[in-house]
């Protein structure tokens, strides 16, 4: 036997960073949980106990520490791009490193009108997260996502015309609840350099509200023939407005939210056009995929 693949770092490393504006006084807050993993020549140290051949995970864990102190932490592309640059750059045996920035929200407050100088809310557990692959004499691939954003809506969506056979039994809805977890990851074209990315840097932000409304007001106002009809959409709208980025995935759980007859109780009208009371599903939920690519 040999080993085929391996990759190993570490994971969970939180991270806090703020910035002070000495001009205004206004202090911002970045946080995200970090995970970095790298590729090389390393079989060595699986299958003969070569350690010779490690970065320690307590030294990757360093490093994430002081590539936040002396880099930028924000927009996260930027700061995953550096962060897995410097591990090809720094060590001639490790030849790609895989960086997961997961960024959390600190929404600044307003308070009487007026946003706070230094305080925030996490208004919501919605994450913007980024991976970067730097892979030497490969440049540096970067995915962007958001993910967590729960939403739903009360009407606007149907199902019907579906596939009907001895296994069916879905009845077909012209007006149904629709809700999901929006997982939606934009892929830009690979980047040369650390140099590119940086250079590249208001894109990032521009691209992650681009898609983040987008995906709101596809979702409000699509009158939706399917999860996968209307994430389409998103996904075509996201490619034209975002020119760097040239293939757009979403997965959508289908979140269910079942109409319950009371009718066997005084003959309480509770479904069709009647429904109001509904009862919502953890589980099982639909669940649906798509990559949409430039054409
Ligand atoms: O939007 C939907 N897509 C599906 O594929 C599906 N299957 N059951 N309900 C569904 N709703």
């Amino acid at each position: 036997p040999f080993v085929s693949a391996a990759r190993y770092g570490k994971d969970n490393v939180r991270v806090y960073k703020v910035h002070r504006d000495q001009a205004t006084g206004v202090q911002t807050v970045y946080e995200m949980t970090v995970c970095c993993l790298l590729e090389g020549d390393i079989a060595s140290s699986y299958t003969h106990a070569d350690n010779s051949v490690v970065v320690a995970t307590d030294t990757i864990k360093n490093t994430i520490y002081i590539t936040a102190k002396q880099s930028p932490v924000h927009p996260p592309e930027v700061y995953a791009a550096t962060l897995s640059s410097h591990f090809i750059e720094k060590y001639g045996h490790i030849h790609a490193a895989h960086v997961k920035v997961v960024t959390h929200r600190w929404t600044r407050m307003d308070i009487d009108g007026k946003p706070h100088p230094h305080s925030f809310l996490r208004d919501g557990e919605e994450k913007r997260t980024v991976e970067a692959t730097a892979r030497r004499g490969e440049g540096i691939a970067i995915d962007s996502s958001i993910q967590g954003l729960t939403v739903l809506k009360s009407t606007g969506s149907a199902f019907h015309g579906f596939l009907r056979d001895e296994y069916t039994t879905l009845p077909e809805t012209w007006d149904r609840i629709l809700s999901t977890d929006v997982d939606s990851t934009w892929k830009w074209a690979r980047f040369a350099d650390v140099k590119a990315v940086e250079k590249a840097a208001p894109q990032f932000d521009e691209a992650w509200a681009a898609a983040r409304n987008i995906t709101l007001k596809q979702f409000a106002e699509d009158n939706s023939a399917s999860v996968q009809a209307t994430m389409y959409k998103m996904c075509e709208n996201i490619l034209g407005a975002v020119p760097g980025v040239n293939h757009v995935e979403y997965s959508l759980p289908n979140k269910h939210y079942f109409e319950l007859d009371l009718s066997w109780h005084k003959g309480i009208k509770n479904t069709g056009k009647d429904a109001e009371v509904y009862v919502p599903q953890s589980g099982p939920n639909g669940l649906i995929k798509c990559e949409v690519s430039r054409g």
